[in-house]
């Protein structure tokens, strides 16, 4: 896992300020994708945003690198806000943070040699002088994904999933960015990939000193990718811990109901584990709810009244961790 030392001094490098983000906003097929949400994700960790299909993941991830003009709220990379900055301003920024996309078939154009796929930021930013720089460049970044020179004038047909997911890393990597928002990078890749593209993704994020933001549908796979984890339905979030606090010690339902869907390795676990349900009505009962910190760095999309008994649950899992002897939080 990386960069979250507590003797480290943690740098914001993003800040996502009550941003909401809604389609076709007043009218009759208005959709709030995003509600309201804001967290910070700090340099050198990986922020896993966790929800079912339609919770707003991917809107958040677009929004963040301003696919789409925010209906209100603030984001601020490195301490600028870019909510409102105009296009051709975001040219700077868009080196800065670069996007992994979920579908390695559908991302890559299929008429372009992998070496001009990947050397397209190069280009754009103007960050090579001549064509020899560019192609010692490209096989770099071949090499540093675990692909070989020869490939660089190949097409992307030629490749299987998780090898195409590696171009869509090199590519990502070219122009040398802080920030990489993965959306689903491993979902639509056989399980025996998958692990190996999160490594890569790891090994990659040590050297580089790389934040992502890591947008996945489950909790299993992000779990060991995650320093942080933020829990999203509905365009809210219902949760924000440390990756082993929200996997471990889940405070708020409809987390749970998540956790639940998820197989462990573990007989005696897999035994009692049912599939709880979330009944989402109670996010409609008039009690005015934000994400409020139960215990330190440990957040739950709570009303006033519901905050005793989430703090008292967020007290006995304390407990439990110091009789087992165990630093009770890490956020
Ligand atoms: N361009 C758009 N125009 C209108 N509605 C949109 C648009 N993009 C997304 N939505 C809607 O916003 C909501 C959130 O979608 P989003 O893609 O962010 O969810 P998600 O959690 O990433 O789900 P998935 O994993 O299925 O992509 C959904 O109801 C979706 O239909």
């Amino acid at each position: 896992m990386s960069a979250t030392n507590s003797d480290r001094p943690r740098k914001k490098l993003v800040q996502v300020q009550h941003l909401k983000q809604y389609f076709n906003p007043g009218k009759p097929n208005e959709v709030k994708a995003i509600d309201d949400i804001s967290f910070d994700i700090y340099e050198g960790e990986t922020f896993g945003l966790v929800g079912e299909s339609g919770s707003g993941k991917s809107t958040t991830g677009r929004s963040i690198i301003r696919l789409y003009n925010p209906t209100s709220g603030k984001i601020l990379f490195d301490g600028q806000d870019i909510s409102r900055i105009k296009h051709r301003d975001m040219l700077e920024f868009r080196r800065e943070m670069q996007m992994i996309f979920q579908d390695p078939y559908a991302s890559l154009n299929p008429r372009m040699k992998v070496k001009d796929i990947i050397a397209e930021g190069l280009d754009v930013h103007h960050l090579v002088k001549n064509d020899q720089e560019r192609d010692a460049r490209v096989n770099e970044l071949l090499n540093l994904v675990g692909l070989s020179r020869d490939h660089a004038t190949r097409y992307p047909h030629e490749f299987s999933g998780g090898q195409r997911q590696r171009i869509g890393i090199a590519r990502a990597l070219a122009v040398q960015p802080r920030f990489i928002i993965a959306d689903e990078p491993i979902s639509a890749l056989d399980v025996s990939i998958q692990a190996q593209v999160v490594n890569l993704l790891r090994e990659i994020q040590q050297e580089q000193n790389l934040t992502y933001l890591f947008i996945a549908h489950d909790l299993s796979m992000v779990k060991y990718i995650s320093d942080r984890i933020a829990v999203m339905h509905n365009g809210r979030l219902m949760e924000l811990a440390a990756a082993d606090e929200v996997y471990n010690h889940p405070l708020h339902p409809y987390t749970k109901s998540l956790l639940s869907a998820v197989p462990r390795p573990d007989p005696m676990y897999e035994r009692s584990r049912h599939r709880t349900d979330y009944d989402d009505s109670i996010e409609f009962d008039n009690h005015p709810r934000t994400l409020q910190e139960i215990v330190p760095g440990h957040f739950v999309f709570a009303a006033a009244d519901e905050l005793a008994d989430y703090q008292a649950t967020a007290e006995k899992y304390l407990h439990e961790a110091s009789a087992l002897g165990k630093s009770p939080l890490n956020a």
